[in-house]
């Protein structure tokens, strides 16, 4: 598992620390950590060039100690000051070794053929301290200029503990940020280094200890690894059976769209399902039986939506292709009304918008899969637009809100629970940005419900593997969700290697 904390609980976890060391140890520990990373990403340190963003505070400090330690190594360093003040003591380390500094003007724009530019262009690495923990807001005057002119550059970048004008807690980027290769980040990752927008401008992130561990409270989120996935894994041991397995109910799918059925069947099945017991009209069921003959249909009555629901399954899936009309409204009512857990995707979620107390009056475990525009169904007054921009928070609040797990799909995969610290899938491709890969997300996490896992470990199973299984089936060309299904064997297999 990678841990996340909040600024608030690193600045007070340092604060505990740095009561017990001496002054600038922490300091020197990370700029340590901070300037063998830039030595690898250098071909060599001896003659390379190094330009360094230098904003007031310790960010920029860790960025002039780590760029005399290069200096002293033989690099040429540049540190580009923006900052109203300087971390007097990393300057005064910088030119010790050779390193040399220049204010930036303070104007807002930097022009892309000024000295600034140029030097950055013809770097061999630009290293961002211009903000940490510390930034407030989106990225202002000659800092976010600077950002841009990095961004333009085909230099390789090291953010220093995270890339600047991302926001820690959340990952919202607002303006401009560096886009970074490679993050070092000092004692724990932040939220915004795992959450997209934040997550696509890190790159990839190395943590650097610097002690603090033995400080830090429960993480506010977690993004699980492939041996975190392995453990909670079932599996079939010798005493199985399909029963013990788990038998898995599905009310997906409908005669107009029966693709949503088969698809969600098929992540089921692939998932390691015990058995798996479809409900829908005939057409529906039928093509679900052409493509998947293990499993067990109920061809269910248009006259009398509820009469041939199957009883005896351990969790429900609800939801994708089922329609929002009074039969599906009825339907989802009454499996709601059940102790079993339950998945609620796609249209479920649509409906649940307009009769909320279906899940907040519920006790038994339910888990809502929504993407952004179905989330904003369930949170009036707000857009999908706000909900992608800050993932992790519209997860939390409508986790809190719906007393539930939420697994909010998309660029990065939020899962929530009240209580409890939040998940980022580390897993996300864009190779996912395609029709029905959610249907079968809705089986394959369906399948691990009705095995017994908790909603909470069932959707970070599923979305792990199902991003795994994008990118196992990806050859090199565009990948749809029939693929997936295919390849989610081979994921849970790779769990062992990856
Ligand atoms: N905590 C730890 O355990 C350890 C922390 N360490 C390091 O300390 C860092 C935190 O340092 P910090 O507290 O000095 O704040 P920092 O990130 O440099 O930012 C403040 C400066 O940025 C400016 N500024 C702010 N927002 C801005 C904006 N939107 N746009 C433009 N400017 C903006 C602000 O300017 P002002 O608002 O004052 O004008 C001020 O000058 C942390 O990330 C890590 O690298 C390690 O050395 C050791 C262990
Ligand atoms: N840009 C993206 N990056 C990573 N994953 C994505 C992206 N876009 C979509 N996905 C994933 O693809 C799946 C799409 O689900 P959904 O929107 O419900 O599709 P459908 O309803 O067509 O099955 C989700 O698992 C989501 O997380
Ligand atoms: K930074």
């Amino acid at each position: 598992m990678r841990y996340a904390h909040t600024v608030d609980t690193v600045r007070g976890a340092e604060g505990e620390l740095m009561a017990r060391l001496p002054d600038g140890a922490l300091m020197r520990r990370a700029a340590t950590g901070l300037a063998r990373v830039c030595a690898r990403v250098l071909p060599r340190v001896y003659g390379s060039r190094v330009v360094l963003l230098v904003g007031g505070g310790d960010n920029g400090g860790d960025a002039l100690y780590a760029g005399s330690q290069l200096a002293s190594r033989g690099a040429a360093v540049r540190a580009l000051l923006v900052g109203s003040r300087v971390h007097e003591g990393g300057l005064s380390a910088l030119r010790s070794a050779g390193g040399r500094a220049v204010e930036v003007p303070r104007t807002t724009e930097i022009p892309a053929g000024s000295e600034a530019a140029t030097e950055m262009a013809a770097a061999d690495l630009i290293v961002d301290g211009l903000v940490g923990i510390g930034g407030t807001g989106g990225l202002r005057g000659p800092h976010a200029s600077l950002a841009a002119l990095a961004g333009a550059t085909e230099t390789p970048t090291v953010a220093v503990d995270l890339p600047s004008g991302i926001e820690a807690d959340t990952g919202a980027v607002e303006g401009t940020a560096v886009r970074a290769d490679v993050t070092v980040t000092f004692g724990t990752h932040k939220p915004g280094l795992l959450v997209s927008p934040g997550a696509e401008h890190a790159g990839v992130v190395e943590l650097v200890d610097i002690g603090l561990a033995g400080e830090l409270p429960t993480a506010r989120l977690e993004s699980p690894q492939a041996g975190d996935v392995d453990v909670s894994l079932p599996r079939p041991g010798p005493e199985s059976t399909k029963y013990r397995r788990g038998v898995l109910g599905m009310a997906v799918g409908s005669d107009r769209y029966r693709g949503a059925a088969v698809l969600a069947a098929g992540g089921a099945l692939r998932g390691g399902v015990g058995m798996l017991r479809y409900a829908g009209h005939d057409a529906v069921a039928t093509e679900v039986l052409r493509h998947w003959p293990e499993v067990v249909v109920s061809v269910l009555d248009p006259e009398d939506p509820l009469a041939g629901l199957p009883e005896r399954v351990d969790a429900w899936v609800v939801g994708p292709g089922r329609g929002v009309d009074g039969d599906a409204e009825t339907e989802l009512e009454a499996i709601l009304g059940s102790p079993l857990p339950v998945l609620l995707d796609a249209d479920a979620v649509t409906l649940l918008g307009t009769r909320p107390r279906l899940v907040r009056d519920r006790e038994a475990p339910t888990l809502l899969t929504p993407h952004a525009a179905e989330m904003a169904r369930l949170l009036p007054d707000t857009s999908p637009r706000e909900i992608e921009a800050r993932r992790l928070e519209y997860a939390t609040r409508t986790a809190e809100e719906y007393g539930c797990v939420v697994l909010l799909k998309g660029s990065t995969t939020v899962i929530a629970e009240p209580g409890r610290p939040a998940l980022a899938d580390p897993n996300g491709t864009s190779l996912l940005a395609t029709a029905g890969t959610g249907d079968v997300l809705s089986g394959l996490v369906g399948s691990l419900l009705s095995g017994g896992l908790a909603p909470r470990e069932a959707a970070m199973c599923g979305a792990y593997l199902h991003g795994l299984a994008a990118r196992l089936a990806h050859d090199g060309g565009p990948i749809s969700a029939s693929d997936l299904i295919g390849a989610l064997p081979s994921a849970i297999r790779a769990l062992r290697t990856e």
